[in-house]
């Protein structure tokens, strides 16, 4: 009778130095693998963090910097400009008339208008320089660097890129727009709230006298010798 077959299986006895060898293998892997693993969360956190607060610094529409940025941004150059004795501006301004748009085409030209408009006073800012949508149609270009004469240019180029950035709405609609613009120029006894309340208040006189042009506010020392206390507070006429 034959005799059953071994099975060939030959158990090895436990040998220390390459089990050792083996787990050691196994813990530096299980080590690789969880640095991979926490290294790729801790960037995707970080990545997540920081498209968070672009989103929040960002005006969803155009991209460009939104009010709270534009003011977090403002205080700071500010208080630079005022430090190194360095001209500051800024250009306050806002579509004329721009409920026309809404209402007579409809929210997506409108949105397309603020749009352009963003696009076309891009290409006339300086590289310190940068755009900001205060609200609704209203924007604001901040210019570091940029003394009264400078500033008074840069908002003519304002007006006269938004006056020629017409565009086709629907392949047959023209849309044209225009802007009103109020520029100030930063003196020592100001900061960048007032600064803008003096824009908003000359951006008010703009309105007022016919639109699409620019005014500057009076300085520090017009004020003064015009007995101004207030700073003023946005009034303005519409229609
Ligand atoms: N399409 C669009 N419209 C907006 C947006 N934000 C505000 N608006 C509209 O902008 C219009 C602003 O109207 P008004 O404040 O009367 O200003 P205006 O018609 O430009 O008149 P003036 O400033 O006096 O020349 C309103 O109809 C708002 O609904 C936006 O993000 N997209």
């Amino acid at each position: 009778m034959a005799l059953p077959q071994a099975s060939g299986y030959y158990q090895k006895p436990w040998d220390w130095k390459s089990g050792q060898m083996q787990v050691s293998i196994g813990v530096l892997i299980s080590v690789g693998v969880a640095f991979l693993l926490l290294g790729g969360t801790a960037g995707w956190l970080l990545f997540a963090l920081m498209q968070q607060r672009k989103l929040a610094h960002t005006d969803y529409l155009t991209g460009i910097a939104n009010r709270g940025s534009v003011f977090e941004q403002g205080f700071k150059l500010v208080e630079h400009a005022h430090g190194e004795v360095e001209p500051f501006s800024i250009v306050l301004f806002d579509v004329d008339h721009f409920k026309k748009i809404n209402d007579t085409l409809g929210h997506g030209a409108g949105d397309r208008a603020l749009r352009v408009i963003v696009n076309a006073s891009r290409r006339v800012l300086g590289q310190r320089e940068f755009l900001g949508r205060l609200g609704g149609e209203e924007f604001i270009a901040v210019l570091p660097g940029c003394g009264r004469e400078e500033a008074m240019k840069r908002a003519e180029s304002l007006r006269l890129a938004i006056a020629r950035a017409g565009f086709l709405y629907a392949d047959k609609h023209p849309v044209n727009m225009t802007a009103s613009l109020g520029v100030a120029t930063l003196d020592r006894d100001v900061d960048f709230q007032i600064l803008v309340n003096r824009a908003d208040e000359a951006l008010y006189v703009a309105k007022n006298s016919g639109r699409n042009r620019a005014v500057r506010a009076s300085s520090s020392a017009e004020r003064l010798s015009a007995g101004m206390v207030t700073v003023g507070s946005r009034q303005r006429v519409r229609g």
